[in-house]
C-alpha cells in the first residue's frame, strides 16, 4: 500500500506524465480496483491525445513533462543522452503511440472487461482497433466482450444493448485521509453545532444498530442517531433544514435551482442576473447559491448534462446531478468535495478495505463485496465532462476529483439522499440534507417529515397502528428518546415496506413492527 500511496502522490505532483498514470492504473488493478484502474488508464489515453494534438489545451504541459521528466532513457533507449534538446518531435510521437496510446487502450479494455462495463469496453476496444488494427490483445478482448455480452458473431454494431451498469467495492479506501472519525468528541461537537442551528431541541449521539447485511442475527454496527434533548409535544416542529446539495433531471426549470422548491405559481422567483438561466424561488436562494456553488456554473451549459434520460436511468441520473452540485460547491468554495459540510459527516455505508494479497488472483475485485453501482459512463466519463464544462483542469485537480473521490461521493449520496417523483412517477428531484439524514428508520416512527424546499420534521400526533404493539405509547417524545424517521411508506404491508427501505437500510428492516408482522405473515403463509 505504501508503494501505491507513493504513486498517487507522484501523479498528483506531476499530473501530465502518462506513464506514471499507467503505473498507477496497474497498481489499482493489483489491489483489486479495476474500476479505478480503468479511470487512470483513460487519463493516460487523454494525455496521449494531448501530445498528438498540437492545438490541445494541455499540449505544451504534457510535452514539457514528457521531455523534462525522467523519460528519455525510455524513449530513446538511453542512446541520445538526457535533455530536452536531444529529443525530436518524431521520437516523442513514436514513443507516445507505442508506449502510451497502445498500452492505454490495452489496459483500459482489460479493466473495463474486468468491471463488467461491456458497452464501454466494446467502444474503447473498437476505437483502439481502428488505430492499431493488428493488435492481438485488443482483437482478443473484443471477441471476449462479444462472447460475454452473449452476442457471438452477431454483435450489435452500436453496442447499445451491451451491459454497462455493474457493481464495485464500496469502501473507505485506505489512502482516503478526509473521512473523519465521526465518533470523537470533536466530530460530535461539530455536528451538534450544525444541528443546533436547525433543530435546537435535538442532539446527535452514537448508537448501536442491528447490522442488517450480516448473517449473524446479533451483529451490530456503531453509527450515529438523533435524540431528543427535552420532552417534545405532538405537532411540535423540531427540525427545519434547507440544503443546497440538490439536483433535478428536469430540463425546463420547474424547481428552484438551489433548494428545489416547486416554482409553479410562485410570484417571488428570480433569475441569476448574470446568466439569466438559473432560476431561484427568491432572492435568499439566489444569494445562498452565489455563495455556495453558482459561480462555478454561471454561464456554462453544464446543467444540460444527464437530463431527459431514459426511465431506467432516472435514479442514477439524479445521483449524477448531486455529484455535479458537489463538484460545483467544491470549485466555488475552493474546498475538497469530501470536506464540504454537506458531505463530510454523512453516512456512506462504506466497508473497511480488506487487503489480503494471497487470496484473490482469480477475481479482479479480490473477492470483496461489490455493493456500489458503477458505470464507466457515470463514474468516470461524466465527472470529466462536468469538470471540463466548468473549465477546470482535469489533470492538475485530480487529487480533488479522482474517480475514488467520485465513488465515495456516490456511496454517500446513495446512503442518504431523498428523492421526489415527478408527474411521470420517476424520481425527478433529489437532495441530501446532511442533518436530517442522521436520523434512523423505524416502521413505527415518532416523527413525520415533509420536503418542500426545506426539510421539516414534526412530532407525530398518532403513532402507527399495528396488531402486536405491546402498549400504545403516549403521544409525544420524551427527553433522551431516539428520533425515528421513516424511509418508506409505513402504510404498506411488511413485505413491501422492507423492499422499499432495503436500499437505504442495506438490508431487511428489523424494527419491532417488521419482526412481528413478518412472523405473522409466515404463520398465515404456512
Ligand atoms: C440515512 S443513514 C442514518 C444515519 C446513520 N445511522 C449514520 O450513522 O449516519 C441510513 C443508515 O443508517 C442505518 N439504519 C438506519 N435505520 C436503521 C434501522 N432501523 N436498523 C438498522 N440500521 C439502520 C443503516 O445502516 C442505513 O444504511
Amino acid at each position: 500500500m505504501d508503494a501505491h500511496r507513493g504513486l498517487l502522490s507522484q501523479v498528483h505532483f506531476a499530473p501530465y506524465v502518462p506513464i506514471w498514470r499507467l503505473e498507477l492504473a496497474k497498481s489499482y488493478a493489483s489491489l483489486g480496483y479495476p474500476d479505478l484502474a480503468a479511470g487512470e488508464a483513460y487519463m493516460a489515453l487523454l494525455l496521449s491525445d494531448e501530445i498528438q494534438d498540437e492545438s490541445g489545451e494541455y499540449h505544451d504541459e504534457v510535452i514539457e513533462a514528457v521531455t523534462l521528466l525522467h523519460l528519455l532513457p525510455t524513449i530513446n533507449g538511453g542512446q541520445k543522452g538526457f535533455g530536452p534538446d536531444s529529443l525530436s518531435e518524431d521520437d516523442i510521437l513514436s514513443w507516445t503511440l507505442n508506449s502510451v496510446e497502445k498500452v492505454s487502450y490495452e489496459l483500459l479494455s482489460r479493466y473495463l472487461i474486468d468491471c463488467g462495463c461491456l458497452r464501454s469496453a466494446a467502444e474503447f476496444t473498437s476505437r483502439g482497433l481502428r488505430k492499431f488494427s493488428t493488435n492481438a490483445v485488443l482483437t482478443q478482448n473484443l471477441a471476449s466482450i462479444h462472447k460475454r455480452a452473449g452476442k457471438g458473431c452477431d454483435f450489435d454494431p452500436t453496442f447499445e444493448s451491451y451491459p454497462e451498469r455493474t457493481f464495485v467495492r464500496r469502501e473507505l479506501y485506505p489512502w482516503h485521509s478526509f473521512e473523519p472519525d465521526r465518533f470523537t468528541t470533536e466530530s460530535l461537537q461539530a455536528l451538534n453545532d450544525q444541528l443546533g442551528k436547525v433543530a435546537p431541541k435535538l442532539e446527535v449521539k452514537s448508537v448501536e444498530l442491528p447490522e442488517l447485511r450480516s448473517e449473524r442475527p446479533d451483529a451490530t454496527s456503531r453509527q450515529l442517531g438523533v435524540f431528543a434533548k427535552e420532552d417534545l409535544s405532538p405537532g411540535d416542529i423540531i427540525l427545519v433544514e434547507k440544503s443546497l446539495l440538490t439536483g433535478t433531471t428536469r430540463l425546463h426549470d420547474s424547481y428552484c435551482d438551489a433548494c428545489s422548491l416547486s416554482l409553479t405559481g410562485l410570484g417571488s422567483a428570480v433569475s441569476c442576473p448574470e446568466c439569466m438561466v438559473a432560476v431561484f424561488c427568491g432572492q435568499d436562494c439566489l444569494d445562498l447559491a452565489t455563495e455556495s456553488y453558482h459561480t462555478a456554473l454561471c454561464g456554462t451549459d453544464v446543467s444540460s448534462l444527464q437530463r431527459n434520460i431514459p426511465a431506467t436511468e432516472a435514479a442514477d441520473a439524479l445521483y449524477s446531478q448531486l455529484l455535479l452540485r458537489a463538484f460545483a460547491m467544491s470549485v466555488a468554495q475552493d474546498c475538497h468535495p469530501l470536506e464540504l459540510p454537506e458531505v463530510k459527516y454523512i453516512w456512506g455505508d462504506h466497508k473497511l478495505a480488506q487487503h489480503d494479497p494471497t487470496t484473490h488472483s482469480d477475481d479482479p475485485f479480490h473477492h470483496q463485496p461489490r455493493t456500489l453501482p458503477f458505470s464507466f459512463q457515470n463514474n468516470v466519463l461524466l465527472p470529466i465532462h462536468i469538470l471540463e464544462k466548468m473549465d477546470v483542469n482535469i489533470f492538475s485537480t485530480q487529487a480533488r476529483f479522482d474517480p475514488w473521490v467520485t465513488n465515495t461521493l456516490y456511496a454517500k449520496f446513495r446512503g442518504t439522499a431523498s428523492a421526489k417523483l415527478g408527474p411521470t412517477a420517476l424520481p425527478e428531484i433529489g437532495a441530501v440534507h446532511p442533518l436530517w439524514c442522521l436520523t434512523n428508520h423505524s416502521c413505527d416512527p415518532n416523527v413525520a417529515w415533509e420536503w418542500e424546499g426545506t426539510m421539516r420534521f414534526w412530532v407525530r400526533e398518532n403513532r402507527a397502528l399495528w396488531d402486536g404493539k405491546k402498549s400504545a405509547k403516549p403521544p409525544g417524545i420524551r427527553a433522551g428518546d431516539e428520533i425515528l424517521s421513516h424511509y418508506c411508506d409505513i402504510r404498506l404491508p411488511v413485505k413491501e415496506r422492507r423492499e422499499w427501505a432495503s436500499g437505504a437500510l442495506g438490508g431487511d428492516c428489523a424494527c419491532e413492527r417488521c419482526l412481528w408482522e413478518d412472523k405473522q405473515s409466515d404463520k398465515s403463509d404456512g
